[in-house]
Parts: C-alpha cells; structure tokens; sequence
C-alpha cells in the first residue's frame, strides 16, 4: 500500500522548500508546477489551445510561451484563468496520474503530490491525507515580493486572488508552520512522516 499524500500551501508559503526535503530523503515528490510547465512545451497539445486561444502575443521570440505575460493576463481576469485552467489541468492530471501509477508500482510507501490548487480543485478527494505549509499572510507577502521581485501591491494581489491560508487550514489533516526556520519546518515534516508509519 502505497499512501498518497497532498501537500499544498498559498502562493510562497514553502512548499517547494518541503518538496524539495522530502525529495532530500529519497521520498518521491510529484510536482503539479513541474508537470504543468512540460504540457505547455512547444508542440503539446495544450501549447497549440493556449496560442489559438490567447493569441501568438503571449509568445517570446523563441515561440515558448511567455510565463509572465499569460500569468499577467490570468490573474487579472477570472475568466481567462478559468480558460486556462480547462485547458492545462486535464493534461496535467493524465501526467501526474501515470508518475503516481509508477511510484506504486514500485511499492513507495509514501507518495507526495505538491499541488498548489489541492483545496481549489478538490483534488483532497483523490488522496489519502492532506498536509498544509502555513505561514501568516505577513510573512507570505514578503517572502513572495522578495522571490518574485513584486511590490507590495502585486504579491497582495496574487495572494487575495487564492483561497485564503486561514480556510485551507481547517480542511487540511496536518500543518507545516513555516513561519519560522526552514529546519524548523523540515523538522515538523519529518515528525508527520512518522506519524503515519511511512519513512524507511
Ligand atoms: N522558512 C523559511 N525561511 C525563509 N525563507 C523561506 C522559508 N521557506 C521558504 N522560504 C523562501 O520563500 C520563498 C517561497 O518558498 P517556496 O518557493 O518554497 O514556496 P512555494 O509555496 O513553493 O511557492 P509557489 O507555490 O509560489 O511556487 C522562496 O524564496 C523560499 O526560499
């Protein structure tokens, strides 16, 4: 038996930071971001529906797709992002579905599913537990307006343009509190880990 895990958090809350721990300890990861930006490459199915429908403007000079220019566009507009979203997550899913197949197959105890949108697009329901990287929308803000070079303005945005950290909090089955070190945070996800009986 193989425990599918989810874990999730708001926009630079740390999850990639637990991600890449976990991977650290040889736990397989499966990264929703990663798998999202492979079935945009040039030539993929969803490559050809985003341009047909966003137009060749969202393309850089070497015909990728334009990252910063699509994310502007669909932040600001609820519907363009729904858009996208139909277009880019049923590919998204197939991709991670057959990694998940491959981890079982080969009798991983423990699998974690970094989805962003985990709550959003109710994909709780297809995994077994649930873990949250919390932190205070404080430290959220400024962590994010660091990585991403944001003002204020923008990041609070992106932020509020979420499901609030405070609601996903209650579905959630454990947290991570990642306002402190990231030691601190490696530490409680290892703790949860052993818990559920599923570290080597
Ligand atoms: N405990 C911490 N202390 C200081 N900085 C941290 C801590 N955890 C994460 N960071 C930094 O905060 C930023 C956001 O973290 P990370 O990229 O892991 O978040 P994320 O949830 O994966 O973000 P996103 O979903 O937006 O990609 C990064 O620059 C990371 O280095």
């Amino acid at each position: 038996m193989t425990l599918i895990v989810g874990l999730t958090g708001g926009i630079a809350s740390g999850k990639s930071t637990v991600s890449a721990y976990y991977r650290s300890l040889n736990i397989p990861v499966i990264d929703a971001d990663l798998e999202a930006r492979l079935a945009v490459k040039i030539g993929e199915p969803a490559y050809k529906k985003i341009v047909a429908h966003f137009g060749t403007g969202i393309l850089q000079s070497d015909g990728d797709i334009n990252r910063m220019r699509l994310g502007e566009i669909v932040f600001s507009n609820e519907q363009e992002r729904l858009v996208l979203n139909e277009i880019v997550h049923p590919d998204v899913g197939r991709r991670m579905d057959e990694k998940q197949r491959l981890a079982m197959e080969n009798g991983e105890k423990v699998v974690i599913l970094d989805i962003p949108l985990l709550f959003e697009n109710k994909l709780n329901e297809k995994v077994d537990k649930t873990i949250l990287v919390y932190v205070t929308e404080d430290i959220q803000r400024k962590r994010l307006m660091e990585r991403n070079q944001l003002t204020f303005e923008q990041a609070i945005k992106r932020i509020h343009a979420q499901m609030p950290l405070e609601k996903k909090r209650i579905l959630a089955d454990e947290l991570i509190d990642n306002n402190g070190t990231i030691a601190a945070a490696a530490m409680q996800a290892k703790e949860i880990l052993e818990k559920w009986n599923v570290l080597n």
